[in-house]
C-alpha cells in the first residue's frame, strides 16, 4: 500500500505559537480516517496542508507522492478533493447547483464557458445523483439549505476524480435527519473500494459513518492518539483528548459519546 499523506515533525507557526505541533502522520491508500479534536486543536490547519494550501514551516509534507515545495500545487491540486465550509462560501450563489460542481471539472469557481464536454456534465449527474440533490440541478447554490450545501459541494469535491478526499466537517449544521442521511451516504462512500482515500474532520463520534477505518485525535496541535479506529477511540483517549471523562461506545456500527454525570 503507497502513501497518499505522509507527514514528518510537521509544525506550523504563527505569532510565536504552534498551530501544528511536531506532528508525524502517515495515511496510506485506501484508509479512511477521522480526525477528532476539542476546537482550535489544529484540525483544520492539518487539512489545508493536505490540500497544499498550507506550507508547514518546519517539518516535511508529501501528498500523493509529492513534497510540499518542491512540486507544482497547481498540478497537485486537482488530485485532492476538498469539501468544506471556506470552500463553498467562495463559490457564486447565483450559479445552478449543475454549474457549481460542473465548473471543478475545469478548475473554476464559476462558469466561463456557455457549453462543457457532455462527458463531464455526465459525471456531474451521476454525483448529484448518488448525492441526492436531483430534483435540485437548476436550483442557485446560493438558495440552498446548509444539507443540500453539504452535499454538493461533495459532489463538486468528486469531480476531479481526487485521489485523496478531505472533508471538513460535513454534518455541522444538519439536522438529524440531514446528519443521518449524510452519514449513510459517506458510509456507501467509504465502503466503495473505488472511492478515494478520504480524511474527515468532525466534532462528533456520533458523525462517523461505518466503512471510516482510522482515526487521528489531536489536542493543542499534538497527536494524540493515531491508528485504526477500533483500537484507537476508546473512553480514555477521548476524555483525553476532550479534557473530560467521557464514555465512547459503539452501537451496531455507529459510535455515541457522553460525559460522565458530575458527582
Ligand atoms: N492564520 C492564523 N494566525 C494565527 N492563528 C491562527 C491562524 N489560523 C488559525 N489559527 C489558530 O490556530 C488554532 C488551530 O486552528 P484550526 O482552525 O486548525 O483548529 P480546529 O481544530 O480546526 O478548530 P475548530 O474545531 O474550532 O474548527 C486556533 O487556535 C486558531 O485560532
Amino acid at each position: 500500500m503507497s502513501e497518499v499523506l505522509e507527514l514528518v515533525d510537521v509544525s506550523v507557526v504563527r505569532d510565536g505559537r504552534a498551530l501544528v505541533d511536531d506532528v508525524s502522520w502517515s495515511v496510506k491508500e485506501g484508509q479512511r480516517w477521522v480526525i477528532l479534536g476539542p476546537n482550535g486543536a489544529g484540525k483544520t490547519t492539518l487539512l489545508n496542508i493536505a490540500s497544499s494550501y498550507l506550507f508547514p514551516t518546519t517539518g516535511t509534507a508529501t501528498i500523493l507522492g509529492e513534497r510540499l515545495g518542491g512540486v507544482d500545487v497547481f498540478e497537485l491540486r486537482p488530485r485532492v478533493g476538498m469539501a468544506s465550509i471556506a470552500m463553498a462560501d467562495k463559490l457564486p450563489g447565483r450559479q445552478s447547483v449543475l454549474e457549481t460542481v460542473l465548473t471543478a471539472a475545469y478548475g473554476m469557481t464559476a462558469r466561463w464557458q456557455e457549453s462543457y464536454e457532455k462527458v463531464d456534465e455526465e459525471r456531474a449527474l451521476a454525483f448529484l445523483d448518488r448525492l441526492g440533490m436531483n430534483d435540485l440541478l437548476d436550483r442557485k447554490f446560493g438558495t440552498l439549505s446548509e444539507g443540500e450545501r453539504k452535499r454538493t459541494m461533495i459532489a463538486r469535491a468528486m469531480m476531479t476524480d481526487p485521489e485523496l478526499l478531505l472533508l471538513d466537517e460535513p454534518a455541522a449544521g444538519l439536522d438529524l435527519g440531514g446528519r443521518e442521511d449524510l452519514v449513510r451516504r459517506l458510509g456507501r462512500l467509504a465502503r466503495d473500494p473505488y472511492a478515494p482515500s478520504m480524511l474527515m474532520v468532525t466534532h462528533h463520534v456520533e458523525e462517523i459513518a461505518p466503512g471510516f477505518t482510522h482515526v487521528l485525535m489531536l489536542r493543542q496541535g499534538q497527536v494524540l492518539a493515531a491508528g485504526p479506529i477500533e483500537t484507537e477511540l476508546t473512553s480514555r483517549n477521548l476524555s483525553l483528548c476532550f479534557g473530560l471523562p467521557l464514555v465512547v461506545e459503539m452501537n451496531g456500527d455507529r459510535w455515541t459519546a457522553q460525559g460522565l454525570p458530575l458527582s
